[in-house]
């Protein structure tokens, strides 16, 4: 739902190409799973440089919720794992990963937990992670909806065992099983029908972050994880940066002809963002990854549009839909059609509010045509949707006058987009009129 009485956020417009190094908080997915990973271990774990923005802290709070104690130290947080307690009620904003993580571990609780979200929450597909949790031997009541709120009815232990479900809709309903897993008697077979399984490196990020901690996962079968049941290992862990929202700001390198570097940049990596490396270059960028870990993106001058299968990297979506939209050819971004039960329908929004600026981009069965026009000033909406406002942000930089509506959902997770954004571009900007 948009929120029509959230403030304006004017874009500014590039002046000059930026030349900017920009330093990025942790990965939401990587975090939100190491805590997780952190409540069910064998002893206190050390998670170090995390993201702190909404989704993380949504996360955070939830934990404390159920028992577990979380302090912070100066580089992060310390997380000392404790008996799950029923008897609570946890917020999951609008928090994929909280939403779709946390109920398999409150399971494990004595008693209810309580389930419920924003407004748009309540929107987002949850039916799979549900009844997958009653096939394995607990209750939940939902009233029948499938979707926010509901209640898990902790007694203590879960069975566990084997579990049909389809995840075409959302691999966090894959990963939301297997993270708890290791502490449900049995484990956990997950076996998927259906459609293919969207964003394949958020799944094996979840393997292998159970793999490091010590938890026997066997995924050598297609569309088959088991999980064997035993000891998670506490773990001291660095998060890596956030590639997903490296996104805007390698953008505007591109889109600007200028030159913006990301530090910290990792050599090997399940984070899909890294998949912006090839995605930007074949969109006109010249792009470099320094053996000390820098990742170098510079705009030639020429943006290209895009044909790409965006099915495994579903979230660089609408980053790269703004670009498309003022790139020199038109793109056809396809097997996204999972993006309906995002934040918001991304795929409806992108259409609409591009639409809205003057441009031509037809929504398809699983993802956009987008033909680049000449762009005019107007309100960008993002229905609470962070990666929406990062997408208005993008077109501002080429397009004078885009106002984007509620610039603070960017906190979902970036904890100061805004701020973010005036030292990318530094004096060298306009404010929209
Ligand atoms: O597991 C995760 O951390 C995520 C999985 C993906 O979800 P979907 O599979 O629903 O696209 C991704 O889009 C989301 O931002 C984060
Ligand atoms: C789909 C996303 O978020 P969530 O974790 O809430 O699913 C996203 O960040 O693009």
């Amino acid at each position: 739902m948009t929120d029509t009485s959230a403030p304006l956020w004017p874009a500014p417009t590039a002046v000059t190409p930026v030349d900017a190094t920009i330093e990025l908080p942790g990965s939401k997915s990587i975090t939100n799973r190491a805590l997780i990973l952190a409540a069910l271990a064998d002893g206190p774990s050390r998670v170090r440089y995390p993201l702190l923005a909404r989704d993380t802290r949504l996360m955070i709070d939830a934990l404390r919720t159920l028992g577990i104690v979380i302090d912070p130290v100066d580089d992060g947080v310390n997380v000392t794992p404790a008996a799950v307690t029923g008897g609570v009620a946890v917020d999951t904003g609008l928090a994929g990963t909280v939403m779709r993580f946390v109920p398999p571990l409150a399971a494990l609780a004595d008693g209810d937990v309580r389930f419920d979200g924003d407004p748009q929450a309540r929107k987002r597909p949850m039916d799979i992670v549900l009844d997958a949790l009653r096939a394995l031997g607990v209750s939940v009541d939902d009233d029948g909806r499938g979707v926010l709120p509901f209640t898990v009815a902790g007694t203590g232990a879960v069975a566990g065992g084997p579990v049909t479900i389809d995840a075409s809709a959302s691999s966090q309903f894959v990963s939301g099983l297997l993270l708890s897993a290791p502490r449900y008697d049995k484990g956990i077979t997950v076996h998927h029908d259906g459609e293919p399984v969207p964003s394949q490196p958020h799944i094996d990020m979840t393997v292998a972050m159970l793999r490091e901690r010590g938890a026997e996962v066997d995924d050598s079968v297609a569309d088959t994880w088991r999980v064997e049941p035993g000891p998670v290992r506490a773990l001291d862990t660095v998060i890596e940066p956030d590639l997903s929202n490296a996104a805007p700001f390698l953008a505007a390198a591109l889109l600007t002809g200028g030159t913006v570097r990301v530090p910290r940049w990792p050599a090997a990596t399940t984070q899909p963002g890294d998949d912006l490396r090839d995605l930007l270059a074949r969109m006109g960028a010249d792009v470099a990854l320094s053996g000390d870990g820098v990742l170098t993106v510079r705009g030639t001058g020429a943006v290209h549009g895009l044909d790409a299968d965006l099915h495994d990297v579903g979230e660089l979506t609408p980053v790269l839909a703004a670009l498309a939209a003022v790139a020199g050819s038109p793109s056809h971004l396809r097997g996204i059609a999972h993006l309906r039960g995002h934040e918001t329908d991304r795929l409806a929004a992108l259409a609409a509010e591009i639409n809205g600026l003057g441009g031509d981009v037809e929504e398809t069965e699983d993802g956009l045509v987008i033909r680049p026009v000449p762009l005019r000033a107007g309100v960008f909406q993002t229905y609470a949707d962070h990666r929406m406002a990062q997408a208005g942000a993008v077109l501002g930089l080429v397009v004078p006058g885009v106002q984007v509506e509620d610039i603070a959902t960017t906190s979902k997770t970036l904890a100061d987009f805004p701020g973010m954004w005036a030292r990318l571009l530094g004096s060298d900007a306009e404010p929209a009129a």
